[in-house]
């Protein structure tokens, strides 16, 4: 029994979050949702289907129980006096668009000039999943995470790209295929300063 799925907590960060459902509440919108689709879910290959589905969306959607604070919580400083850029490129990351619950996916590339110590470059491809793991737009999560790096690093200057596919105007929709979404964002001194930028981007490719 997963006990994530009954947990009386907020499915959003906002004010008022909707109450979470039970898990057999959720199972109960995926036999729906396979009605509407066509199929019978009292079928035998179907039977399993909404458990298996709601087990999924807890790993799917497991962002809104994680934080970027807990993530970016300890840093190190004995870092032989290096203060330059640190760049983590080629994050893969798997999101789903808010628009229409299907997937995106891709890379992102983070890096930031340290102020006071350095974070585990684990934390950065963890800080990732706790905004892919969610409801997304590329935008969002974009915006998401360089709030995260500055907000719990305090860098001089922060970078965030992100390329992605997104599934909902691949397999459906306009079905435009090999198309990429790029969305990027500076803080600090990569904001104020061109030549960080194109270092950034110099590094990036
Ligand atoms: N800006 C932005 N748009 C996104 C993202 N993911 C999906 N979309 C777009 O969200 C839009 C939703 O458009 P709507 O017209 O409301 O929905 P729709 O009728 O399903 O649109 P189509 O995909 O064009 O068929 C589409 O243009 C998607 O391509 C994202 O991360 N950022
Ligand atoms: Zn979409």
């Amino acid at each position: 029994m997963d006990a994530r799925v009954n947990a009386p907590k907020s499915i959003t960060p906002a004010n008022d979050p909707a109450p979470r459902p039970t898990r057999e509440e959720a199972e109960a919108a995926v036999r729906t949702l396979i009605a509407w689709a066509g199929d019978d879910p009292r079928r035998e290959g179907l039977l399993d289907t909404p458990a298996r589905v709601t087990k999924a969306y807890g790993e799917l959607f497991a962002g809104y129980d994680l934080s970027a604070k807990d993530v970016l919580s300890k840093t190190f400083k004995e870092v032989g006096g290096y203060d330059d850029l640190v760049l983590v490129k080629g994050i893969p990351f798997y999101a789903h668009c808010e628009h229409h619950m299907v997937p995106f996916f891709g890379k992102a590339h983070i890096a930031y000039l340290p102020h006071d110590g350095v974070v585990g470059l684990s934390k950065l491809a963890r800080l990732v999943e706790v905004y892919a793991r969610r409801l997304q737009t590329q935008e969002t999560m974009t915006a998401q995470i360089i709030d995260a790096i500055n907000e719990n690093l305090g860098p001089r200057g922060a970078a965030v790209m992100l390329e992605a596919e997104h599934m909902c105007m691949t397999m459906r929709g306009v079905r435009a295929h090999d198309v990429k979404t790029v969305t990027h964002r500076f803080t600090g001194v990569f904001a104020e300063d061109r030549v960080e930028q194109d270092r950034f981007f110099a590094m990036v490719r």
